[in-house]
């Protein structure tokens, strides 16, 4: 009864919210009935076209611009963006124009968060934002900062392989979507702060809980847009809470900044992240000078941005393999001709593998983890003839490009081999995101960083992983050869599992037919899961054989999959 009154209270204050901002303010969608707007789905009054949006945004929007084009014009209550899922007219925003849609937009959760000033990633096309990517690309994520951290991407990987074994031999079941998650964290916990950091578990641990509780609110705040600018009085709470989360962070860094600067790094090779970056707060010569804020707000910014969305890659990666048991055998075949079976497969390997090169960049065209480019538009333009105003959100939906019929064969299957045949082999520009069909980290100047890292580690993962594991679902398991997008449609509410209720017989209830396949719950993430209801949890079951002789048996569990996006 409670929770009834709760959720009346706030749609009433959501549908008064939105009444008096139309009142109020003058909108945004007036003016864009005046121009040449890019067309528009049907709209309803007050919601806009919020009813045409369904639990995985990419896909609702995909499915918006099949109807409606390449560029389509969206209102969801008083938030209004432009989408663009086409490569010619992606071409247009961040190729021809891109010093236009430079800009990132601001989300509600900028008023709530105590580094305001600071931020890189939603930072301006600036002397600020030019300054920390120049340091990004020369120093932070550079090629030599990254082979100086080769040992640590190799140590713990090779604890993952630990942590699988040991749960083989106790006969415990794996939450891989845990495990891989806590890897891909302390990887950029160790480059970022060094041993530091990673030796004291706590400490690496505690950052896992702040980056994942600081982008459940983000995403709360963001989805408060909708209410314009009566968002700023944080009418649920979320910015507070964000506050004290980011309160509790900042104590927390501040004491490894202090830790580092009193154990000063002498290293000639320039320590971790936190020595070059407090290197740079203290020298008086940049052309920038940084603040304590800057740098955690930057540190910050890298965890967000990199540890969940490795992870997922990893996590789709696998299932993708587990599911095309034939690609797998061709993946360990190749992986066993150069590597053999005496040593495990190194980060300077990857390159004699071509096969597990095709494997990954063909898991990140069919799940791209960052689903949506976000830009702005910096002044009034002109898209392919369609009038955007500027400060317009722009979205770049990289899922529906990745899967446009017109650039890609089969788009919806799983076929590595497109990208390692000769044809595609010299088109080198399209994996660069140059030719706008490729764009899992983006393009051009505000393309990801953080790419070098990110496919270093994830080679890395997955190829230890098949070079020392057979992956293969269980035949109790539920297993389908459809990514998660479709396995929740196709359940709904009636598939979600019951307390108690075991796994078997929720598979019972689900009425699969024989030799049907359903993927593994691990594999359900792709930006827009964590719209799933709470208790939904399907435990889903894979056998692993190790290559050298042991079994092990681990489970999937969707539930904490989504727990961790949210
Ligand atoms: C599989 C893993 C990753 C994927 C798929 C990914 C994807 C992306 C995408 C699509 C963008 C936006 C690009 C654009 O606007 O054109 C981006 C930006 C960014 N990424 Fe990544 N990323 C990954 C890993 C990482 C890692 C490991 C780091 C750093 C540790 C990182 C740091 C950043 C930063 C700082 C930006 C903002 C750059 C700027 O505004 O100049 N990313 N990433």
């Amino acid at each position: 009864m409670a929770d009834f009154t709760n959720t009346t209270y706030c749609l009433l204050v959501f549908l008064i919210s939105f009444v008096l901002v139309r009142y109020i303010f003058k909108t945004r969608v007036n003016r864009y009935n005046s121009i040449r707007s890019p067309p528009s789905p049907p709209a309803l009054p007050i919601i806009g076209h919020l009813h045409f949006l369904g639990p995985i945004l990419h896909r609702s929007f995909q499915n918006l611009s099949r109807r409606f084009g390449p560029l389509i014009l969206l209102h969801i209550g008083e938030s209004t963006c432009v989408v663009a899922s086409s490569a010619a007219v992606i071409k247009e925003i961040i190729g021809t124009h891109e010093n236009i849609f430079s800009y990132r937009p601001e989300f509600g959760s900028v008023d709530f968060y105590i580094y305001k000033e600071s931020r890189f990633v939603t930072a301006e096309y600036g002397p600020y934002w030019r300054f920390m990517r120049k340091i990004c690309m020369t120093k932070l994520l550079s090629g030599t900062q990254l082979n100086k951290c080769t040992d640590i991407r190799q140590q713990e990987i090779g604890r993952l392989l630990e942590s699988l074994t040991k749960s083989y031999e106790e006969g415990k079941p794996i939450d891989i979507s845990g495990l891989v998650t806590t890897m891909t964290n302390n990887i950029i916990c160790r480059i970022v702060m060094s041993t530091r950091c990673s030796d004291s578990c706590d400490e690496a641990e505690e950052i896992k809980k702040f980056v994942k509780e600081t982008l459940k609110l983000g995403r709360l705040l963001s989805v408060g847009d909708m209410l314009g600018p009566l968002s700023k009085f944080d009418l649920f709470g979320h910015g507070k809470k964000l506050k004290v989360v980011m309160g509790l962070f900042d104590k927390l860094l501040e004491g490894i900044m202090k830790e580092h600067e009193e154990n000063r790094c002498h290293d000639k090779r320039g320590g971790d992240l936190m020595d070059v970056l407090l290197e740079i707060y203290r020298d008086e010569n940049f052309e920038v000078k940084l603040t304590r804020n800057d740098i955690k707000s930057f540190i910050l910014e890298l965890f967000v941005a990199g540890t969940d969305l490795i992870s997922t890659s990893i996590q789709w990666a696998l299932a993708e393999l587990i599911n095309h048991p034939n690609k797998f055998k061709k993946l360990r075949e190749e992986i066993d001709v150069v590597v053999g079976k005496s040593r495990l497969l190194q980060d300077s390997d990857v390159t004699a593998f071509p096969y597990l090169q095709a494997v990954v960049k063909e898991t990140l065209r069919l799940h791209p983890p960052a689903p949506f480019i976000i830009r702005q538009c910096d002044e009034d333009w002109n898209i392919k003839g369609f009038n955007i105003m500027k400060g317009t959100r722009t979205l770049i939906n990289v899922f529906a490009v990745m899967r446009d019929p017109d650039s890609w064969n089969q788009p919806d299957k799983f076929v590595p081999e497109r990208f390692s045949n000769e044809s595609f082999r010299h088109k080198q520009k399209e994996i660069k995101g140059q030719g706008f069909h490729y764009l899992p980290f983006g393009s051009g100047r505000r393309g990801c960083p953080g790419a070098s890292l990110a496919l270093n580690v994830v080679h890395a993962t997955v190829g230890a992983m098949v070079q020392c594991f057979d992956w293969n679902a269980n035949k109790d398991g539920v297993v389908t050869n459809q990514d998660f997008s479709c396995y929740s449609s196709s359940f709904e509410v009636s598939s979600i599992k019951d307390k108690g209720e075991t796994t078997k017989e929720f598979i019972a209830k689900l009425d699969l037919k024989t030799g049907q396949k359903v993927l593994g719950g691990g594999c359900g993430i792709g930006g827009g899961d964590f719209y799933m209801p709470d208790n939904f949890g399907v435990m889903v079951s894979f056998n692993l054989e190790r290559a050298i002789g042991c079994k092990c048996f681990v489970e999937f569990n969707v539930t904490k999959c989504m727990q961790m996006l949210r």
